[in-house]
């Protein structure tokens, strides 16, 4: 029994706007009902409690500088919460506007021997060793720091390394929405967010200003997160695990699909072999593996499991490759995985194409199958509705040409989603996977030792393994990319990120399983 489209109710995290984060937080206050001190004091004590709970045991000096909007708003309260607790906190005010907001005046009088910051010879001398808290600016940010107040950024910089700076809600000087270039922008160890996560956090450029990212809670009504509607969502556990559906207890292995792999050529067997395990252990039926004859004792070796199928010619797919397509009609693959180690040949291209016209389900397409049709534009219009693309950004570029930044590299993410009526993951730290209806979420799983050879191939044949099983391309992708992201965590936990290799994500995919069921 091929189960068929699984009826979830997804839910995920939103990445809002600061735009809608500043409705968000209206909407609370107006609802829940508090006022909008009360809601920076939750906000604030949040924040204290992590660094009392990471700093706590031997506390550092702390450093918090504030600026005059509600960030700085919130600097002014953690000053005073730390200090409550005992601790040894410097407070300062960045005079970089002639006004404060009426929250962060409120606040001024309960922080005592706060020093104001009016130019760069007024920039403090801290010890040698401390945690800086910047509280400058946050989601209110309206234009590039600039003169005096981005020199005060630099300075904060320049003790990078010798002390754990965290940056509250924001890294002062980071657009949430749109770039941020070359401006001026504190570069932090820690970023503590309110709630969500911003659309600036999630892209390459900014890794180094945003550090480790840590979501805290703060309460904001659920209502208004429920109904706001956002283009971007980070995946999180409670979405995975709802996907996620256990093994029916009467199963059999037809249950779980046919799937076919068309991977492999001369020297790069291995891209099959590592495709057609990740997918078996992802959970496919059946598989069969289509490879150059060449390659057939190393396909049957090294994956007992699969069935292999073989053709004359030395590369996998060449044109004589939709005969023997046909002849499996019968039984009908559940899906097919297609690109790993294939080459790009003018005769595996023409095969391809035939592929394309002859398979009408949602199939997964990756590494030289991506290549060729960047090569034949043509083929583009030739993909079955829902299929699952999976690019590295240097494949994405030859698909749908280059992009100044990756704000703009999102958007035609999102767009060529929408046009072709596919679903594309753009691979990375955040992988982005657009859908057909233009949503795009992000994968926070995963780590640099996947920057190996040959995990893209196991993501591949994950993908292939669920979408075989009768996840639907939306649960495959979101689910795939998450299990392949935290196999690679469980896997570099135990032998480092620099040993992983990508054989390690597949030894390590049941350990991912099993959290799901945590
Ligand atoms: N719901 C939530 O998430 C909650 C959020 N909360 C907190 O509120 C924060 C947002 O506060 P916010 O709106 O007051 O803005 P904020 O970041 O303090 O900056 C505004 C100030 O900066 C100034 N300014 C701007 N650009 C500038 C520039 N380039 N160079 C120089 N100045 C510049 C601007 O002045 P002006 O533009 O008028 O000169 C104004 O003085 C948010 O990040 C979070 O920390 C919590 O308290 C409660 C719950
Ligand atoms: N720094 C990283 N953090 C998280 N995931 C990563 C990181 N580097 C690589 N990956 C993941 O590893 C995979 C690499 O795929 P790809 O570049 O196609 O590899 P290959 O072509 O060698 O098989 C992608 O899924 C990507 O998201
Ligand atoms: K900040």
């Amino acid at each position: 029994m091929f189960r068929g489209a699984f009826c979830i109710f997804i839910i995920d995290m939103k990445v809002l706007s600061a735009q809608q984060i500043r409705e968000a937080d209206a909407y609370t206050i107006t609802h829940e009902p508090i006022s909008s001190v009360l809601l920076m004091e939750r906000a604030a004590a949040e924040c204290a409690g992590w660094m009392v709970h990471t700093f706590g045991e031997a506390p550092p000096p702390f450093y918090v500088f504030c600026g005059m909007g509600n960030n700085g708003g919130d600097g002014l309260v953690i000053a005073r919460l730390l200090r409550d607790q005992g601790y040894n906190v410097h407070a300062y005010m960045v005079h970089h506007s002639a006004t404060a907001s009426p929250d962060n005046l409120a606040n001024q009088p309960y922080v005592q021997d706060v020093q104001s910051i009016y130019s760069p010879a007024d920039f403090p001398l801290m010890e040698a060793t401390g945690v800086v808290v910047d509280a400058i600016f946050g989601t209110g940010l309206s234009r590039p720091v600039e003169g005096w107040v981005a020199s005060i950024l630099h300075k904060i910089n320049d003790g990078y390394g010798r002390h754990t700076i965290v940056s509250i809600d924001m890294p002062s000087g980071l657009m949430a929405d749109s770039v941020t270039g070359h401006a001026a922008c504190v570069h932090a160890n820690y970023t503590l967010s309110f709630q969500f996560y911003k659309l600036a956090f999630l892209l390459p450029e900014n890794a180094a200003r945003v550090g480790e990212t840590v979501i805290l809670p703060i309460g904001l009504h659920p209502d208004f997160i429920n109904n706001v509607e956002t283009k971007y969502h980070v995946v999180d556990p409670r979405i995975v695990k709802t996907i996620y559906q256990p093994r029916d207890p009467f199963a059999h292995k037809g249950t779980y699909g046919h799937a076919l792999l068309v991977a492999g050529s001369y020297g790069k067997m291995g891209a099959a072999v590592l495709a057609a395990r990740a997918c078996l252990r992802a959970g496919a039926g059946l598989l069969t593996v289509h490879v150059p004859q060449r390659g057939y004792e190393i396909l049957q070796t090294a994956v007992p499991e699969a069935m292999c199928e073989t053709e004359d010619q030395p590369t996998a797919f060449s044109a004589h490759f939709h005969e023997p397509f046909k002849h499996h009609q019968a039984p009908g693959y559940a899906t097919i995985g297609v690109g790993p180690g294939l080459g790009t040949a003018a005769a595996t291209a023409r095969a391809l194409e035939k592929l394309m016209e002859l398979y009408h389900k949602p199939m997964v397409l990756d590494a030289d199958a991506l290549n060729m049709i960047s090569e034949y534009p043509f083929l583009l219009q030739k993909l079955p509705k829902d299929s699952i693309l999976t690019p590295h950004p240097k494949e994405f570029e030859r698909l749908f040409g280059p992009k100044e930044d990756q704000f703009e590299r999102l958007e035609l993410l999102s767009a060529k989603a929408v046009e072709l009526q596919v679903y594309i993951l753009l691979k990375g730290r955040f992988s982005a996977m657009a859908c057909p209806d233009g949503a795009v979420y992000f994968n926070p799983t995963g780590n640099p030792g996947m920057a190996t050879a040959g995990s893209g191939d196991v993501l591949t044949g994950i993908l292939t393994g669920l979408l075989s099983q009768g996840y639907t391309p939306k649960a495959a992708l979101l689910l795939g990319a998450w299990l392949h992201g935290l196999a690679g965590d469980l896997a570099a936990d135990d032998i480092s990120e620099e040993s992983l290799i990508a054989e390690d994500i597949i030894n390590y995919l049941g350990q991912a399983y099993l959290e799901l069921r945590k």
